[in-house]
């Protein structure tokens, strides 16, 4: 990546303001309390007195800012390094080595460097992988058909121990987002195990993001504009900084400022569609930078393929009817990843077809 290519380029609109003034930034939830329980209750969060105020604290994250930032958060930070350095290793090589695992149309894991989003072309690369061995998905985006193909992960030579150190952090981010999504469970008045049986079969998968310095970063974007598809997103940012969120009171971008050792989590559309709206997906981008690389490792909690994603029946009655159809999760998950890869003539699949107008 050296010269700025045209497919890289926003729409004036939508090219970020590189001198924003910092405003007021997403909440920042201490989750000590999860682990300060007595003993046998440390790996439940059912006991209600000593999380109630933290599930007030997430609950009015998720309504007003759809994102948050948590520290005390469990994960040990020498998991979290490790991954780090192995990313950084495995991009610091020639491309002729990173192509060896590109990603393809059939191998849709592994390396690339051609993501589009919104149909411009994202200035980073990224190595994916699911979490589950293989991952179980449609095998079509054709909506009738019901052949399911497995997905697996391609790891390289180099460095060696990246895919065990992708795997370990795999497992503490699964562990992270179990606890999240109880205090998100009771946040909506339902009980802490409500979303467990969405951890069955899931096809969460990981992302090393590498965003190189841009000569334009006034022109392009590390990501486009987006909203996550999935439940609920759990991303180490480094010390770099890049990230945006659209705050919701105004509309105006927001960074969100770096915090050692913290993760940055944000609801999917999945949430706000369970929620019937009382939570919501929020809007961001990643800005890049002229002279410092950054490095981002986001976890995407995703259901099984076979989910049908629909409004929480607890959530809906007369008054409050479901504010969507259903949805089955593997085909518009494989519809995006197809379209992703494809730069596309038309808009990519989004929550809103699936809305019920008033
Ligand atoms: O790198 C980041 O800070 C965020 C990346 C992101 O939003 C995504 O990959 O969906
Ligand atoms: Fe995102």
């Amino acid at each position: 990546m050296g010269k700025v290519d045209p497919a890289f380029i926003q729409a004036p609109e939508h090219r970020p303001n590189l001198f924003a003034t910092q405003a007021e930034g997403i909440p920042s939830i201490d989750l000590s309390p999860l682990y300060t329980q007595k003993a046998g209750d440390s790996d439940s969060v059912s006991e209600p007195n000593s999380i109630e105020g933290l599930v007030k604290e997430i609950g009015s994250a998720c309504k007003q800012w759809g994102f948050f930032q948590v520290i005390n958060h469990g994960v040990p930070l020498d998991k979290r390094q490790r991954i780090e350095a192995s990313a950084r290793q495995f991009f610091s090589q020639s491309f002729e080595e990173k192509r060896k695992i590109r990603r393809d149309a059939v191998k849709v894991l592994g390396y690339y460097d051609t993501e589009h989003t919104k149909n411009v072309r994202d200035w980073k690369e990224v190595f994916d992988f699911t979490v589950e061995e293989p991952t179980l998905v449609p095998a079509s985006l054709e909506p009738d058909d019901k052949q399911v193909t497995q997905w697996y992960n391609q790891w390289p030579e180099c460095p060696p121990d990246l895919r065990e150190a992708c795997q370990e952090y795999a497992q503490e981010m699964v562990n992270l987002a179990n606890k999240l999504m109880e205090l998100i469970a009771l946040s909506l008045g339902l009980p802490a195990k409500r979303f467990h049986e969405f951890f069955i079969d899931q096809t969460s998968f990981i992302r090393l993001n590498h965003y190189p310095p841009c000569p334009s970063p006034h022109l392009a974007l590390g990501v486009g504009r987006h909203k996550d598809a999935g439940i609920l997103t759990i991303l180490a940012q480094d010390d770099v900084g890049g990230l945006e969120v659209k705050r919701k009171s105004d509309g105006e971008w927001v960074l969100v400022k770096p915090t050692p050792d913290s993760y940055i989590i944000n609801v999917g559309d999945i949430i706000q569609v369970w929620s019937n709206e009382a939570y919501e997906s929020v809007e961001h981008r990643v800005m890049v930078n002229s002279k410092k690389e950054r490095f981002s490792i986001p976890f995407f909690l995703n259901p099984a393929h076979y989910t049908m994603v629909k409004p929480l029946e607890e959530l809906t009655n007369e008054q409050e009817p479901a504010k969507y159809r259903a949805y089955n999760w593997g085909k518009f998950f494989t519809t995006r990843k197809h379209s992703n890869f494809t730069k596309l003539d038309v808009e990519n699949v989004q929550i809103y077809h699936f809305r019920v107008s008033e």
